[in-house]
């Protein structure tokens, strides 16, 4: 294994981290300043280094700019006091590998010395410097290390790939991940969520159309299939996409020909397609709602990513890591998470997965007080504190995972006020189940939700579920109508 340098004035540090490094079988070498570290740097060169920044002599952020500009692919780790935000934008503009905030986790700190040696493998056979520029990719859990090594074995094919998986838990980026693998890795990665793209455009999205081919195409366009030649097309949410389509697509995939909107002269399809989905797609084909021939072009290898309170190992390091990247975006002190709260971040179910923790620590680096975020500062419904005490559970699975999903798939597609459908859609749902508990009777079923009844009767109008024929139409509110609509 190739040896990783340290380079640090402080003797303990040295020390803690040989010692770690040693317990791990990873050789290590230390020096107490850069200036030495670079001299013998340009007689061998390590497989990674751990470089604290502030140091008397040549800097930590000058050491690092100069292996930049001599070794670009010598993966370096910055250890910086955890407050020093500053440093740490630099460190990573300089080209750092990580950055390890003091004080640190010995165990952390050996997991990244191996995956800076991973990467540094790995760097050698990508173009130089492009491994900076990919979106990490956080898995350590075993499903995520058997997608990671399926992109290993897959990346000399242009094979089509399904991605399957909640929605949220990282599809784009692994067909991403599978693009800059793959031969086809100088070429164009297209993405289209095609249940974003209302019915009558997708056709033109995706294979362009000629001028004049319907009322506004005031010139030709090109379709995201031509615009992917060479490279490759994420085609997200296919289960969502209408027949007619299908069966375009199923034609371009076989013959690897496709007409524009409009035009007549066949244009030749030079992509590889991914697809994706967080539908059932064998159910779809089995109710006849997805082809069956389509289904098997795209199906040839398949790839699923679980979600993610099924790889609750993972959620520590991804909070970690969306914490870091929002204070550094957002230009503010990075947070933390208390143990209690990592703790609860760890056994919440995360309906909305990856994208969802990403949010919440989004949310959490503006809105928490301190820089460590207590188990007070975390959204209500993680912590339970919006439900009643005595609420008790529900059978057929959590309906609110089910609606976060929903919610989330709705604005990942660009849609707004979504609240102006779902709510009266929620209200509508109970006032059903309460009329038929109590055998269409109003003042009951009112009086059951909660409702007064002239709040039941204006519901009843606003929903459209007004037949007229009312049982209790006084207009005397009772006495235990609270409703806030009132
Ligand atoms: N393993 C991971 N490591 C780091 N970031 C991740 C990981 N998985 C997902 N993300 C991030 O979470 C967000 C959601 O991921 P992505 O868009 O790939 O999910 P998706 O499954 O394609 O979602 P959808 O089905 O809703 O389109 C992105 O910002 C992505 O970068």
């Amino acid at each position: 294994m190739s040896a990783v340098w340290i380079i640090d004035d402080d003797p303990s540090i040295r020390w803690v981290l040989e010692k770690a490094l040693g317990n791990a079988q990873i050789p290590a070498r230390s020096f107490a300043d850069a200036d030495a570290a670079l001299h013998a740097l340009a007689r061998e060169q390590p497989g990674a280094m751990i470089t604290d920044l502030r140091m008397p002599g040549l800097d930590g952020l000058a050491f690092l700019r100069e292996v930049q500009a001599q070794w670009p692919r010598l993966p370096v780790i910055v250890i910086t006091a955890h407050s020093d935000l500053d440093n740490a934008v630099a460190a990573f503009q300089s080209g750092a590998f990580e950055y390890l905030p003091k004080p640190f986790d010995v165990d952390e700190a050996v997991g990244l010395v191996r995956r800076a040696l991973a990467s540094g493998g790995e760097a050698a056979v990508n173009a130089p410097g492009a491994e900076r520029e990919q979106a990490e990719i956080i898995g350590e859990a075993p499903a995520m290390q058997e997608v990671f090594r399926a992109i290993g074995r897959l990346s000399r094919s242009q094979i089509n790939v399904l991605i399957t998986g909640e929605s949220g838990s990282g599809k784009e980026l692994i067909a991403q991940a599978l693009h800059r693998h793959s031969p086809r890795a100088g070429g164009p990665f297209i993405a289209i969520n095609t249940a974003a793209i209302p019915a009558e455009l997708l056709e033109s999205e995706l294979f362009g159309h000629e001028k004049g081919a319907f009322t506004g195409a005031v010139s030709s366009r090109l379709g995201r299939f031509e615009q992917a030649a060479g490279g490759t097309l994420f085609l997200d949410e296919i289960g969502d996409m209408p027949a007619a389509l299908q069966t375009r697509l199923l034609r371009v995939l076989s013959d690897g020909t496709f007409y524009r909107v409009g035009g007549h002269a066949p244009q030749r399809a030079d992509v590889r397609v991914l697809a994706a989905t967080h539908q059932d797609l064998e159910a779809k084909v089995r109710e006849g709602s997805f082809r069956e021939d389509l289904f098997h072009r795209l199906n040839v290898i398949r790839l699923h990513l679980p979600p993610l309170r099924e790889r609750r190992e993972d959620i520590p390091r991804l909070a970690r890591h969306f914490l870091l990247e929002s204070a550094i975006k957002l230009e503010v002190e990075r947070k933390i998470l208390s143990p209690a709260a990592e703790a609860v971040f760890t056994a919440w179910n995360w309906p909305g997965n990856v994208r969802q923790l990403e949010n919440v620590c989004r949310w959490l680096t503006v809105m928490a007080p301190t820089a460590e975020v207590q188990v007070t500062d975390l959204p209500a419904e993680m912590t339970g504190m919006e439900r009643r005490p005595s609420a008790p559970e529900y059978e057929g699975g959590d309906w609110r995972e089910r609606l976060a999903r929903l919610a989330t798939q709705r604005l990942a597609a660009g849609e707004e006020g979504i609240l102006n459908d779902l709510l009266p859609l929620f209200e509508r749902t109970l006032l059903e189940t309460a009329l038929q508990h109590t055998q269409g009777h109003k003042q009951d079923a009112a009086h059951k939700l909660g409702w007064g009844r002239n709040t039941l009767t204006r519901k009843l109008k606003e929903l459209g579920m007004d037949t007229g024929s009312g049982d209790d139409e006084d207009g005397i509110p009772s006495p235990s109508d609270h409703s806030p609509g009132k």
